[in-house]
């Protein structure tokens, strides 16, 4: 794995998470050796240092059948290059990258090596992501199956074409961001009821934590739970009241649209 940040991070902790068998050990590589440092001590991972060994990246890819890329878009070209002539012929690079389709990577590798996208997100950490995965050219239905695979380890995994993967990552991707962002407001909100930090911050946590499970428990339509909670004439009823009243369905439209855009825009390196 080239890059082992927020995502590669959390990929690698879902990877060693208990129940997952995999081959050991797993060899990453960070820019600085500060993040390389940050991750030894486990046997069943190897981190090197592009800081401290220009090698780095090259070293970590030989032998590899799967390469994962998870640094920043814009770095992706130049890293691949760097790992080109080093990659195993058969390998599959998986891209997590935004905005960078699979024909730019596939263009910095020798003939032979398949080039998979995968959208993953950060609950990965704790086996309960969601990834989109796509092909590119390169890859066979066998190849885009193992990556499959691969991120079924760390929670569930779709395949989709490659033109859906922006709207992947304006869903599923970013999504965290937009509970966690819904989960400052309501703690904010909560505190200037009344209640101290401390307080605000378990109510809101318990009762985000608690529906996610009783949704995945039960399995139900949302539309349903919330109709569980809702009483006619009761307090609930108000507050949705309210709340719809900012259109949330232009609203998630937009920001939506926005997130797409920037993947649009990191596609034309900008
Ligand atoms: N964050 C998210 O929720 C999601 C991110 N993604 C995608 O994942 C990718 C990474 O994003 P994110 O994890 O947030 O970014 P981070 O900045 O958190 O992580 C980037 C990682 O790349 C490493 N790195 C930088 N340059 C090199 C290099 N030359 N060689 C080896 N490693 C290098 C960094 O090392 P160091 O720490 O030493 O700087 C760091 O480990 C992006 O392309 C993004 O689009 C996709 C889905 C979700
Ligand atoms: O914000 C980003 O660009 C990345 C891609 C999806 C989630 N995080």
């Amino acid at each position: 794995m080239i890059g082992v940040g927020s995502m590669g991070g959390a990929i690698l902790a879902g990877l060693r998470g208990p129940g997952v068998r995999i081959e050991h050990p797993i060899t990453v590589t960070t820019r600085s050796a500060a993040s390389a440092a940050a991750l030894a001590g486990d046997e069943r991972v190897v981190a090197l240092a592009a800081e401290d060994d220009p090698e780095a990246n090259r070293r970590a890819v030989r032998g590899a059948g799967l390469v994962i890329l998870a640094v920043k878009p814009w770095l992706i070209a130049e890293v691949t290059r760097g790992i080109a002539d080093a990659v195993e012929p058969g390998a599959v690079v998986v891209s997590v990258a935004a905005g960078v389709p699979s024909t730019a990577i596939e263009a910095e590798l020798p003939p032979g090596v398949a080039v998979v996208r995968a959208m993953p997100n950060t609950p990965s950490h704790i086996g309960r992501g969601v990834t989109g995965i796509a092909g590119g050219a390169s890859a066979s239905a066998e190849q885009v199956a193992l990556v499959q695979r691969l991120f079924e380890t760390v929670g569930a995994a779709i395949v989709v074409r490659e033109d859906q993967i922006n709207a992947v990552a304006a869903v599923s991707g970013s999504g965290p961001a937009y509970l966690f962002l819904y989960a400052e407001h309501m703690i904010a909100a909560a505190e200037r009821l009344g209640f101290d930090a401390e307080q605000a911050r378990l109510l809101v946590q318990q009762t985000v934590v608690g529906s996610a499970e009783l949704w995945a428990a039960g399995g139900e339509d949302p539309a349903e739970l919330r109709r569980r909670v809702t009483s006619p004439k009761g307090t609930t009823e108000q507050a949705v009241a309210v709340l719809q009243e900012a259109d949330w369905g232009a609203l998630f439209d937009r920001a939506l649209a926005a997130n797409i855009r920037r993947s649009e825009e990191l596609e034309r390196g900008e």
